[in-house]
């Protein structure tokens, strides 16, 4: 199984220079461009300080009942282990290809060419948060008594249901509403997301119909059976566009403990630094992790996506080899850039960490100007991200000698060969 996770390596070192220290004079800098007023201790820290506790998954009830007994352990599960996501649906709906887009950067005109899965097939992925993506074979019975349905749903931490709204997809429901019923009984708190799939090549009339067809049968089908307002998303989703990092975004962002902190921090960094919007990306497989509050504009979003694109190749070319071993000095260890475009929208990236970037949009004429100021508001916020996620990764940063980097690498591998 590949290891997801992105290189290190492959980031581009910028030649500037690390900004004022923490804990300097100049900790103001984030109230200049900003209402707060003079003399605030900085307000990341303390969004940090007052969300970073995990709030998700909490259950007081009496866990003697096998549901509730099945919560706790999903809620344990899912804190300790890495959580699943579980693709299924039809054969040929498209959950292969999704995978190999999203996950492993494959084009989407080559997934033309894959071939059937015929076996769960599991990735792996080690990223900012570790997770892993199942994918099962779309004639496989997993409620056949010699699966073990426990095991297969037990870490889950949502189920994807791809239907092909190219295709007659009739069946397709009968397995959806089959699979949610028979689950209700042992675990009812399965998010379960349905990919409205390969919508590319149908007009928005048509999108829309299906859309709302499938909403409306999958819905007409379990209150029949009984069940009210089901805990399902759907999801219109294409492999040629940005729409399935999109979707694929909104399930992990369900599974983040501390999406509320992320969420909290970058909308007081934007507000602070003047910004249009803020994402923070996943750089290998571009899912957003986390945006400030303001409304989602795709036009935006998916300039943000190719950024990343652009200096990931830039990196491939140009970037030079980390050595583990050597420390950086006072050079800046963290791939950052910035390009305006033709409508003077300046577009601005930064590297958090191995695993995650900021990407920004900035419109307004005066924060574009405080450039400076902005990387120093984005050295805060990275210092409060990384506090955040407190993770092996910051530890290995911390060690720049000795064979910090060797240990996680093995642990990476230790971990790809059990999964
Ligand atoms: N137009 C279009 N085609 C897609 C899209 N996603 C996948 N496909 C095509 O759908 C076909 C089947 O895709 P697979 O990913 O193999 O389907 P699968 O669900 O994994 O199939 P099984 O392994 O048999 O269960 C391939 O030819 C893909 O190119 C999409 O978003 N739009």
């Amino acid at each position: 199984m590949p290891d997801s996770t992105p290189n290190e390596e492959s980031c581009v070192g910028s030649p500037a220079h690390k900004t004022t220290p923490p804990g300097s004079p100049s900790h103001r800098a984030l109230e200049i461009l900003s209402t707060t007023p003079p003399g605030s201790p900085p307000s990341l820290r303390l969004s940090l300080l007052s969300l970073n506790k995990p709030d998700t998954l909490k259950s007081t009830s009496n866990p003697t009942s096998k549901v509730e007994g099945n919560v706790f352990a999903m809620d344990k599960k899912l804190r300790q282990n890495k959580p699943r996501l579980l693709l299924m649906g039809q054969r040929r709906s498209g959950k292969s290809s999704i995978t190999s887009v999203v996950f492993h950067k494959m084009p989407p005109q080559e997934t033309l060419f894959l071939e059937s899965t015929t076996r769960i097939q599991k990735d792996s992925v080690r990223s900012f948060m570790d997770f892993q993506v199942w994918d099962f074979p779309g004639q496989l019975d997993y409620f056949d008594p010699t699966f073990d349905t426990t095991e297969i749903f037990s870490e889950i931490g949502a189920l994807v249901w791809v239907i092909d709204a190219q295709d007659d997809y009739s069946d397709s429901l009968n397995r959806l509403t089959t699979t949610i019923i028979n689950l209700q009984n042992t675990f009812p708190h399965i998010n379960v997301e349905v990919f409205v799939h390969k919508i590319d090549s149908l007009n928005e009339e048509l999108r829309s119909d299906i859309y709302q067809d499938i909403v409306q049968r999958v819905n007409d089908d379990l209150s029949d059976a009984g069940y009210i307002n089901p805990n399902i998303t759907y999801h219109l989703t294409s492999i040629y566009d940005h729409s399935i990092f999109e979707a694929f975004s909104k399930v992990i962002q369900k599974l983040i403990p501390q999406l509320n902190t992320l969420e909290n921090l970058l909308t007081v960094l934007v507000n602070n630094c003047g910004m249009a919007k803020a994402y923070l990306f996943d750089i290998l497989s571009k899912i957003y992790v986390a945006s400030d509050s303001g409304p989602i504009d795709m036009e935006v979003y998916e300039m943000c996506s190719d950024y990343i694109d652009v200096i990931v190749d830039i990196t491939d070319i140009y970037g030079y080899e980390r050595s583990h071993n050597v420390v950086l000095g006072e050079q800046m260890q963290e791939a950052e850039s910035s390009v305006t475009v033709h409508d003077g929208t300046m577009i601005y990236l930064k590297e958090m960490n191995r695993y995650l970037c900021l990407v920004s949009v900035i419109k307004n004429d005066e924060a574009r100007d405080k450039k400076g100021l902005i990387d120093y508001n984005c050295h805060i916020f990275q210092d409060a991200l990384n506090e955040v996620f407190a993770r092996n990764w910051e530890k290995d940063k911390a060690v720049t000698n000795g064979n910090g980097e060797q240990q996680a690498d093995a642990d990476a591998n230790a971990d790809a060969a059990s999964a």
